[in-house]
């Protein structure tokens, strides 16, 4: 079988950001992406520069990292990239699920694999215009499609104000998932540490906004990683 690119497995953390924000996982990320997003804070995971620090891994090999990281008692695997759909992660997840643990997958919505329907969560997270990336319609629905009954969130990082109309009109869209907010983190150089309180002021401006225009349906949530750690690695 031809194996998995990753970038990087670690863990045990919590989950930083979205749905599952403060849950124990293990994260499993891969190497490669078709977006190359302005601000992406994973470039280590998608500029081909990177490319000789992924390894080539057979699904088994992963799975090994996975059990003897959460010393094979299950939690939900998160997946994460670079763009986990661009490879074949159906094998570990249903290796996975066999003996229990669930698997949260991150992904901007441009390609559908048929075992997104064999996740516990489907991420969702389509970039808004300072990205410099523009989402396919088209793209986005077949992963919806795809999904079939597995829980979906919508989940869109805010930046600016162009930023933030756009998320109302993607997600007045698709009025029947849930809804996370996330500001955009500007600072993404693993070197540089982040301030508490500038993550604080990211997140109050989205929040006076989305009041000012009294928007109940979202979540606003911060990168609780990004307060803890800063954009350290490996966490
Ligand atoms: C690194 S991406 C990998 C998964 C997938 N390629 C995607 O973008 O959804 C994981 C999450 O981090 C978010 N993200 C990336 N860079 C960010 C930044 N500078 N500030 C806030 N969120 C960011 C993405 O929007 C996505 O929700
Ligand atoms: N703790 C932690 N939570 C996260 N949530 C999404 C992450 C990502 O890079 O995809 C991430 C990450 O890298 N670390
Ligand atoms: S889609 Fe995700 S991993 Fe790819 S460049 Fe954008 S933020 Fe980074
Ligand atoms: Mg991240």
């Amino acid at each position: 079988m031809k194996p998995l690119r990753i970038a990087e497995i670690f863990g045990p953390t919590i989950q930083g950001e979205g749905a599952l924000i403060g849950q124990p996982t293990v994260f499993v990320r891969a190497g490669g992406c078709d977006y190359r997003c302005s601000w992406c804070d994973s470039m280590h995971a998608v500029d081909s520069a990177f490319r000789d620090s992924w390894a080539a891994m057979q699904t088994a090999e992963v799975w090994a990292q996975v059990r003897a990281l959460s010393g094979g008692r299950p939690l939900t695997v998160s997946i994460s990239g670079g763009n986990p759909a661009i490879q074949d992660f159906g094998p570990l997840i249903a290796t996975g699920r066999a003996e229990g643990y669930g698997f949260a997958l991150e992904t901007q919505g441009s390609v559908a694999r048929d075992w997104f329907a064999d996740l516990t969560l489907l991420v969702l997270s389509p970039k808004p215009p300072s990205s410099g990336e523009t989402p396919d319609p088209a793209a986005f629905e077949a992963c919806l499609a795809a999904a079939q009954g597995t829980r979906t969130v919508l989940k869109i990082v805010v930046f600016d104000d162009a930023d933030y109309v756009w998320a109302r009109d993607w997600a007045g869209r698709y009025p029947d998932l849930d809804l996370v907010l996330q500001p955009g983190n500007p600072e993404v150089d693993p070197d540089v540490p982040v301030a508490a309180q500038d993550v604080a002021d990211r997140l109050l401006w989205l929040v006076d906004k989305v009041m000012a225009d009294g928007w109940f349906r979202p979540r606003l949530l911060p990168q609780l990683h990004v307060l803890l750690w800063g954009n350290r690695r490996g966490v």
